[in-house]
């Protein structure tokens, strides 16, 4: 099955389970690999064809920069399901990382996989 990607979408927002973390904006990085039939709009070379990668970052962006969830896995799961949703993506693979939550660590988080 093809995939159209998204890699390193950074969003700022609130995130974390401690009272510190409640009163800031973190950053957020989030990599999704959708399921998509690419052949349709690679034959008719439109962008109404196609999965297209601006509007799911776009709606992703403004869906996480106003969440306030205390744990990665309920955001992760969250955006998920608006890509399955909104977008009739049949399957999503996400990984949402948390860079700098834990020192020594590049990054924290969590890979989901969802379908239809
Ligand atoms: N599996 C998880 N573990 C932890 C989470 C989380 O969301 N999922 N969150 C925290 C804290 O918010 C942490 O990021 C602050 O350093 C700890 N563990």
């Amino acid at each position: 099955m093809d995939h159209v990607f998204i890699e390193g979408l950074e969003i700022e927002a609130v995130i974390g389970i401690y009272d510190w973390e409640r009163r800031i904006r973190q950053p957020l990085v989030f990599d999704l690999e959708m399921a998509f039939d690419n052949r349709v709009p690679a034959a008719s070379d439109a962008i109404g064809d196609t999965l297209d990668y601006a509007a799911v970052c776009e709606r992703i962006t403004r869906f996480v920069a106003q969440s306030e969830f205390g744990l990665v896995e309920t955001l992760a799961e969250r955006v998920a399901a608006i890509v399955l949703d909104e977008f009739k993506v049949a399957r999503v693979r996400l990984k949402l990382s948390k860079p700098g939550a834990i020192r020594n660590a590049r990054g924290v988080g969590v890979c989901i996989e969802r379908s239809r």
